[in-house]
């Protein structure tokens, strides 16, 4: 894809997501100019040295004449940036944002949206452990959903359908969800794995100062992904289970019950219940592969494989 979608585009916060929009919008030129902006000196000295975009020292600077501003802060700082920014934003803008919980950004966002510009939240299902900008890299979206979640009945269509092109120009698949389901499923896709991954890899720390270093040294390739899930931001993860509560106790009330369920199988000797258990898992993994949802096969993308 090729064209100018957005003259000017501004991203407020400059770490992993940020710089990857960039990245990815410079392959194809899709952007006609970024300005940025990052609440540390340090960041915004290491995006201008990273020459990513044209950095500003206030977030009001950067937003003005932009087309399309993103924000691109932890979910908990999103109000108050939002707050900073209104006055300045121009008429006809869109704004969106990047955080990984719905529902409390567009709470905390749109009481500050002036009425001549266009609120369209998104969620690109799409990241790393690392942080900050030199964190991010082209290739980052490619062919990983974006969920755009309009935020009320009244948004306007066209810039809805912009945004969708433009996340879609960025190598992104691009979905539309309701605030609440997208806060639910990505409770049950992303943010309880993580705080899964997060109590397992405390759990192997609290042990290893019995084992002394046989837990690193020895790690299984699972646990090692866990390591991976777990070495994620703690700003970010600790703003996303504050703001995605409901859903992430709901679905965590479960998993207790499965887990002490397969608690209770292993104390017993139930080795029926084991091997069911584990048959119905094995068969969602594939379920995935067969609808070509497997995001690291190489056809995916490319519609159902032919297996
Ligand atoms: N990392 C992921 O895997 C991932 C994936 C999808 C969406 N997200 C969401 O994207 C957003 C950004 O995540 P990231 O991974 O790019 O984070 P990051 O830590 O790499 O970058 C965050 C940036 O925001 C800046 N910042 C923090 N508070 C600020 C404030 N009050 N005012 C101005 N700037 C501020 C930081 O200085 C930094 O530049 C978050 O809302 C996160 O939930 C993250
Ligand atoms: O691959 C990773 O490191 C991620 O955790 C990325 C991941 C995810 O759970 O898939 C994390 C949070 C985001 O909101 C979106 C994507």
């Amino acid at each position: 894809m090729s064209g100018v979608i957005y003259e000017k585009v501004a991203l407020i916060g400059l770490g992993l997501i940020a710089s990857s929009i960039t990245h990815a919008a410079k392959r194809t030129g899709l952007v006609g100019e970024f300005t940025g902006y990052a609440r540390s000196q340090e960041t915004r000295d290491t995006a201008r040295e990273l020459d990513l975009c044209t950095v500003y020292d206030t977030a009001a600077e950067a937003v003005e004449g932009a087309d399309l501003v993103i924000l691109c802060v932890p979910v908990g700082a999103m109000g108050s940036v939002m707050k900073d920014i209104a006055p300045h934003l121009k008429s006809g803008a869109t704004l969106s944002d990047v955080g990984s919980v719905k529902r409390a950004v567009i709470e905390a966002v749109e009481p500050y949206v002036p009425e001549d510009v266009h609120f369209v939240p998104a969620h690109p299902l799409a990241g790393t452990e690392h942080s900050g900008p030199r964190s991010g890299f082209a290739e980052l979206f490619d062919n990983r959903w974006n969920i755009v979640v309009p935020a009320s009945d009244y948004t306007d269509r066209d810039a809805v359908e912009r945004l969708k092109t433009f996340w879609k120009g960025l190598g992104a698949l691009v979905d539309e969800m309701d605030a609440d389901h997208h806060d639910l499923v990505l409770a049950v896709t992303s943010h309880t794995p993580h705080l899964i991954a997060y109590t397992m890899v405390g759990v192997a720390d609290d042990l290893a100062r019995v084992t002394d270093t046989e837990v690193v040294n020895y790690s299984a390739a699972g646990f090692r992904d866990f390591t991976r899930i777990a070495a994620s931001d703690p700003t970010m993860w600790r703003d996303v289970f504050l703001t995605n509560k409901d859903a992430t106790l709901e679905i965590l009330g479960r998993f207790t019950e499965e887990l002490f369920a397969l608690q209770r199988a292993i104390r017993t000797g139930d080795g029926d219940h084991l091997h069911d258990y584990f048959t119905r898992t094995r068969s969602i993994r594939r379920g995935i592969i067969e609808a070509g949802q497997d995001t690291d096969a190489p056809n995916f993308g490319r519609g159902p494989a032919n297996t």
